[in-house]
Order: C-alpha cells, then structure tokens, then sequence
C-alpha cells in the first residue's frame, strides 16, 4: 500500500498487524474501488489534489469561528473547484467540472472536515438542470453552472413542510400579460428552509413551487430562480435569503431561508422538461410519469448509498487501527495488556462495519448500474422500471444511511473516551452521516414507500401475475409452509427473502382483517405502518444480502486464494450478523430451530476469530490516505497517542498559562468577592 511518507515510523503493534495480513492488500483495494483501473485513476487524482497541501489548515478548523469556519470552507471549496477546472477533469475522464465522480467527491473530503458549501451546487443544482431541462434551457444553464459562473442549490423544502412535497406552500402564478412568473412566500411556514449554500454562497436556485396558470393548480414544478446579484452578490429585490444558524453537523454549509414577496421570473425559468406553461399560460404536461419531478431526488439518493459506504470505511479504519494499538486490561495476568481488537466483544463491534462497508459499495454499484438502465429506458418513453427502481432506491436509502450512521457510532463506542474527540474524526463523520439517514427522505417514509410497492407485489403474486426481479421471490410466499432453515449463504439469503415475504404477507392480512373490521384502506394502511416497515427493511437486507453475496462471488472468480478465502468470510459475516440479529423473525417465518441458532452462534464467534489476524489488512485495503481521515486515532502510522498531545496543545485554551476567567470569575468567587 502506497502511503505519503514511505518512511514513516510505524506503531509497532499496527507494523505486526501487517505484517501477519495473509492476504493481498491490493487486490482487495481493487475489488472496493471497482477494479485496478479505477484504483490507479483514483491514486492519481489524488496524488494531484492532495500532495501539494492545499487542503491543509493552518489552525483547525474545529478551534475556528462559525464565520471562520465557513469563510475557510469557501476558501477551499474555489482551490479545489479551479483544481477540478484546471488539472483534474481531465484526469478523472470528465468533459469539466461539475459532472462530479464519486472520486472527485472523495477527494475532496480531505479540503473539509465537515463539508463544502457547493456540495448543493453539484449535488443538485447540476443534476437537475441536467435533469430537468428541455435541450435549450440546457445550452443556456448548463455551461454556466458547470463553469461556476453561477453557484446554485436546490431549495424545495420549506419550515412547514419536508416530507410531503405536494404540501409545499410557496406559489408560482403565471402572468401571460408579461410572461412572467410571481413566486410568492404566502405564509411563514412557506418559506424555504434548509437548502445548503442559500444562507451566503449561491446566486441562484432551483425552487420548488406550487405552479398557478389560469386560475388553476397543477402542483409542484421546479424553477431556476436568481436570488443574488452575479457582480455584488447583494439579495435582489423582493427576496428575503439568509442563514438558518447552528447544526448538529453540516456547519460549513451554510443551509439556508428564503422567502419571496411577489418576486418575478421568466417564463423560460419554469424547467420544462415535463411539463410546460406556454406563453398564454396554457398548461401541457409532456412526461408520461407524473413523479419525474422527483428525478434529482431519485438521483441524490443513489449516490448516497455510495457515500455512506465511503464514511464507514473510514470510521472503521479508524476504529480498528486504534484497537490494534490500544491495549488495555489484563485478563492474563501473566501477560502483557492485549491489544483490545483481541477481545471478541471488539471484533463484534468492528467486524460488521468492515463487512458493511464493502456490502454497500457493492451494492452502490449495482444501483447505479441499475439507474442507468432505468434513465436508458426513460430516454426512449418507457417508465415500466421506475416503480421498481423507485422502491429499490428508497429502501437502500433508508437503511444504508440508518445502518452506517449506526456503524460509526459504534465504531466511537469501540474507540472509548479518545473516540469522543473531534480529532478522533468519528464525531463529524457521525454528524454527517446521521443527517443522510433524515435528509433526501427521512427513513420512515422511504421504508413506507418501498412497504407500498411490497404490498402491491404481493397482490400481483396472489393473483399469479408476473413479478419484476426484485420481488420475485415473493412467489414463495404461498406454499404454505416455513422456509426451509440451511446454514449456507444461499440458504441465509432465502431465509431473508421468506421473511420479507412473510413480514409482507402479514401485513397485507391485518390490513384486510381492518378493514373488514370497518376501517377504512388509508386507516387500516396506518395501522400496519410499524409492521410495513419491518417488511421493508427486511426485504432491503435480502437485496443487500443477495447483491453482495453475488457482487462478491463474481468480483473474486481470479482472485488469488486468499483474497477469496478472506472476502468470503466478510460476506459470510455480514449473513450471519443479521440472521443473528433477527432471530425472532427467524423463529417465526423459517423452520430454523433453537440448536441452528445457537451453532450459528458459534460458527459466527470463530468466524470472527478467522478474520481478527486480518482485520488491519482489510481496512488498510480501503487505502484511505491519512488527509482523508483527519484523525488522530487512525493515522497509517499509529501514532496516536502523539498525535492526541500535539492537537491538545494547538488548542487556544492553552496559549496563556492563566485564563483570563481566573481574574474576572474564579478569583472573585474563591476570595468571596463575587
Ligand atoms: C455528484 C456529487 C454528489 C455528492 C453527494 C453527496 C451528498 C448529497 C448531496 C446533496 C444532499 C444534501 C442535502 C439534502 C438535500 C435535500 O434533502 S433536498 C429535499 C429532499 N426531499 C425529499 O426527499 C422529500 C421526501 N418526500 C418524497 O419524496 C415524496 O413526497 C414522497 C414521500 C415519496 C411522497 O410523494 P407524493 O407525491 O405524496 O406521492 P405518494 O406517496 O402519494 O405516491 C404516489 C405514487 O408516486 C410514487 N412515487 C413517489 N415518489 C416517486 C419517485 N421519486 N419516483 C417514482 N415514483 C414515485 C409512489 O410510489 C406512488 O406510487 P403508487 O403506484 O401510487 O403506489
Ligand atoms: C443537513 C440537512 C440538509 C438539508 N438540505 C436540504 C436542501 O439542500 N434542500 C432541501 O430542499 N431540503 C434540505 N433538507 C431538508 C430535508 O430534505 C428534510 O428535512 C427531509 O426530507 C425530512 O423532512 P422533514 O424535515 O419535513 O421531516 P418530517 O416529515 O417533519 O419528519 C418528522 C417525523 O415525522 C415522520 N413522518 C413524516 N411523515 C410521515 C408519514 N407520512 N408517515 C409516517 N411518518 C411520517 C418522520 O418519519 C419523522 O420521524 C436538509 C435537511 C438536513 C437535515
């Protein structure tokens, strides 16, 4: 593994740790970056945005101001983003900067402990006037976006509504004498909230709106609207635009309000890719789907799933770097203290979020991959696959965000008191991924989304219809009896898939039970919500299951044995983790007995004692460069304890040896003169 400095001095307990890696390091980093080309392309990037220090700060950022902080974030975002424009497009194959990879976004985390205030601009802005544009408001917009002649976010939500789009408040009204639109905040609770950058980067926006034309509602629809002046960046009349304050994380994203008293727009800023208001305000919708509106949306939660697999790597390599130098207790008093990765409850903690790491990038692919199918089809009219790829989406969404967040929270238990510390890195990863599970859809109702595709599947199965592929195995679900319980992958993974089927099928049986009972189909819905988004998560580990057990099985066919030997047992893992996890469910749904649970037990236990000489081996794999952890705790080298001094003393509170609170508090309180 190529590291910065080839002569470093390395922690002796992390140098043993490799030096026992049976495996090859590097063939495994290629499975997670998707093949050697895409390894060296990365390494190449990254020697170019990173080995000059620019993304280094003076001061940590964590000592700074709030304005500081995102006054220094703006500094680094326009270095990296002339970078992009200068040497890296080309080097990462894209025409210009602004069609980002999910490299480039990489790369970028080491400019930002929290994240960049144009995050939105490319995360949203681009994709939707990619998107959502006709040909021409494409030529117009795009060239400019991608330039960064413009910077734009994407506000859509606002304080009175998040979750429900077709509640949003703010109107669009066509005025045909002037060919404008009149963007209106008509209430408190309509204004923009949340859009990141609004609060002080961008000059425009794409804004969400209730469109009004002759006198009737057709919805929400997407404009492209200018907020600040593109010389002096001073809000232009008749918008109200600022800072939203203090976050959990996100602190350098400056998310925003914004509100509209009668402000005006083109007509051409309506995006009319779906749907048009023609000069006389006659209304014409072009899309055959009605929800291609949320396509950004759809996007947005795609890449996500990628970008949580990339924070739980690094929250893993943290944490099991660190446990392979912390030692601590004696169980053997005869011994030295153990390194604390040797205790099995650590490797419980740990071992998972490896296994997860690498079953999300694998499966981030395949959804893209699957994405891409579904816009090629898109392009030629076809919107079959939507449905399908909508509830694929949302349930990866959910539970890839709600399960990393989890992961790196537990990789901070498993770091004890130094994991708590900013410069552990786990706090802002947390911060950050903890926002992904509520932002882009909250959890709830994305689980809820994929329960109603769930239920309407298994009605098709019921009445013997075709299936599409991810639901197929719902064709099971009648047989009558339980699943047959088997202990290999394959058998796992069927154990999943019969209880999906069988979480889905109760609840489609409590819902008739309701509703013969006199409830109505929205209150008998309601009532089954709990056990709806059982059904889902449970259907979204079978396709995760399922995906990385096939991924995996592909990606190793010429690998060298050891790396097969290895990555079989992380699949393996990752199965029993979660058939351990729910074997209530198991009990129910399978015809699993008490002895298979408690031999799984056991298998699961050795099983960790196989990966623990390797565990070092595998997160050095993820080949994340020491900028991109910012982390005292997980730095290549080990030399944590170090590297926790030397933050301590940049603190300010250590600049003066008395602090001045001493004269103007503690002093007068101890001499009784307060
Ligand atoms: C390139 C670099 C990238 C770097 C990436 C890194 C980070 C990410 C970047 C930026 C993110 C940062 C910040 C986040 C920004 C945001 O949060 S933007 C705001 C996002 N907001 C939401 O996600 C809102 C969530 N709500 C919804 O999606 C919808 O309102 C809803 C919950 C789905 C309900 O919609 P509604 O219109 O009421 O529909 P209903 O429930 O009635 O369903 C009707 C049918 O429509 C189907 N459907 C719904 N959505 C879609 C869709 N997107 N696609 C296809 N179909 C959809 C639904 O299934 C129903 O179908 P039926 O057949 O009737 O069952
Ligand atoms: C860091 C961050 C950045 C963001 N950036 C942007 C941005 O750039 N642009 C933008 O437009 N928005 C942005 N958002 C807003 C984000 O998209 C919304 O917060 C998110 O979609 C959730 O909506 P909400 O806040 O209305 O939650 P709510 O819907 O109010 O959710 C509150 C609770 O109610 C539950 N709930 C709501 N509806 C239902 C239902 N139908 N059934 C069951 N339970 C339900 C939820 O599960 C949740 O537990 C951002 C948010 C965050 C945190």
């Amino acid at each position: 593994m190529t590291q910065t400095n080839n002569n470093m001095t390395v922690n002796p307990d992390l140098a043993m740790e490799r030096a026992k890696c049976n495996f090859n390091v590097l063939e495994v980093t290629h499975i997670f970056d998707g093949g050697e080309r895409n390894t060296l392309q990365r390494k190449k990037i990254e020697d170019v945005a990173l080995n000059s220090g620019a993304s280094k700060d003076a001061l940590g950022e964590e000592h700074m101001s709030p304005k500081e902080k995102y006054e220094n974030a703006v500094r680094k975002s326009c270095i990296y983003a002339t970078m992009m424009k200068n040497e890296l497009a080309e080097l990462s194959g894209l025409e210009s900067f602004g069609v980002s990879s999910p490299v480039i976004r990489r790369t970028a985390d080491a400019f930002f402990k929290e994240v960049s205030p144009f995050l939105l601009h490319l995360g949203m802005f681009v994709p939707t006037i990619m998107g959502q544009c006709t040909p021409e408001q494409q030529s117009y917009w795009l060239p400019r976006a991608l330039d960064m002649q413009i910077i734009g976010t994407y506000a859509q939500t606002e304080l009175g509504h998040g979750t429900f789009i077709r509640g949003l408040e703010t109107t669009a009204t066509y005025d045909p004498e002037t060919e404008e639109f009149v963007l209106h905040s008509p209430t408190l609770s309509s204004y923009k909230w949340w859009a990141g950058g609004l609060g002080k980067t961008v000059n425009y926006c794409i804004v969400v709106a209730q469109l009004y034309t002759k006198g009737e509602c057709h919805g929400t629809h997407p404009f492209i609207v200018q907020i600040r002046d593109e010389d002096t960046h001073v809000p232009l009349p008749g918008i109200k635009v600022g800072e939203i304050g203090p976050k959990m994380g996100f602190n350098t994203a400056d998310n925003g309000f914004l509100g509209f008293d009668h402000y005006r727009i083109p007509r051409e800023h309506m995006l009319m890719k779906n749907a048009q208001v023609l000069k006389d305000g006659t209304y014409v919708k072009v899309a055959r789907h009605g929800k291609l509106t949320y396509g950004t949306m759809v996007f947005v939660r795609v890449v996500l799933v990628n970008e949580v697999a990339f924070n739980l790597a690094k929250a893993s390599t943290i944490a099991v770097r660190y446990s392979a130098i912390r030692r601590q207790s004696k169980p053997k008093p005869d011994e030295v203290e153990p390194q604390i990765l040797d205790y099995v409850t650590q490797q419980h903690k740990l071992f998972i979020a490896i296994a997860t790491a690498h079953a999300l990038q694998l499966c981030s692919t395949w959804l893209w991959e699957s994405f891409s199918a579904v816009l090629a089809q898109m392009k030629g009219g076809n919107t079959d696959t939507l449905p399908e790829f909508h509830a694929l989406s949302s349930c990866l969404k959910a539970i890839s965000t709600s399960d990393s967040a989890h992961l790196i929270e537990q990789c901070r238990h498993a770091c004890g008191g130094h994991g708590y510390m900013i410069s552990s890195g786990i706090p802002n990863l947390y911060n950050f991924v903890s926002a992904t599970r509520t932002y882009e859809g909250d959890y709830t109702v994305l689980l809820l989304q994929t329960a109603r595709f769930l239920v309407k599947a298994y009605e098709q199965a019921e009445a013997k219809k075709p299936l599409t592929p991810t639901v197929s195995y719902l064709a099971h679900a009648f047989s009558g009896s339980r699943a047959t319980w088997d202990n290999s992958p394959d058998g796992i993974i069927r154990s999943f898939q019969a209880l999906a089927a069988g979480k889905t099928a109760v609840c489609v049986t409590n819902m008739r039970k309701r509703m013969r009972a006199g409830l109505s189909q929205v209150d008998a819905w309601e009532m089954s919500t709990i056990q709806l988004v059982a059904a889902a998560e449970a259907h979204c580990r079978a396709v995760i299951a399922d995906t990385y057990r096939k991924e995996i099985v592909r990606l190793t066919a010429n690998s060298s044995p050891n790396v097969k030997v290895v990555m079989d047992q992380l699949t393996t893992l990752y199965l029993y983790y979660w058939a351990l996890e729910r074997t209530g469910d198991l009990l129910m749904f399978t015809s699993v007995s008490q002895k298979d649970l408690v031999d799984l037990q056991i298998a699961y236990e050795e099983l960790l004692l196989k990966i623990r000489p390797n565990a070092v081996g595998l997160v050095d794999a993820f080949d994340l460069r020491d900028e991109l952890l910012h982390s005292t705790l997980g730095s290549y080298d080990g030399r944590v304890y170090e590297r926790l001094m030397e933050e301590a003393l940049k603190s300010p509170m250590n600049k003066e040896p008395v602090s001045d609170a001493y004269s103007k508090y503690l002093r007068p309180m101890m001499k009784g003169k307060l």
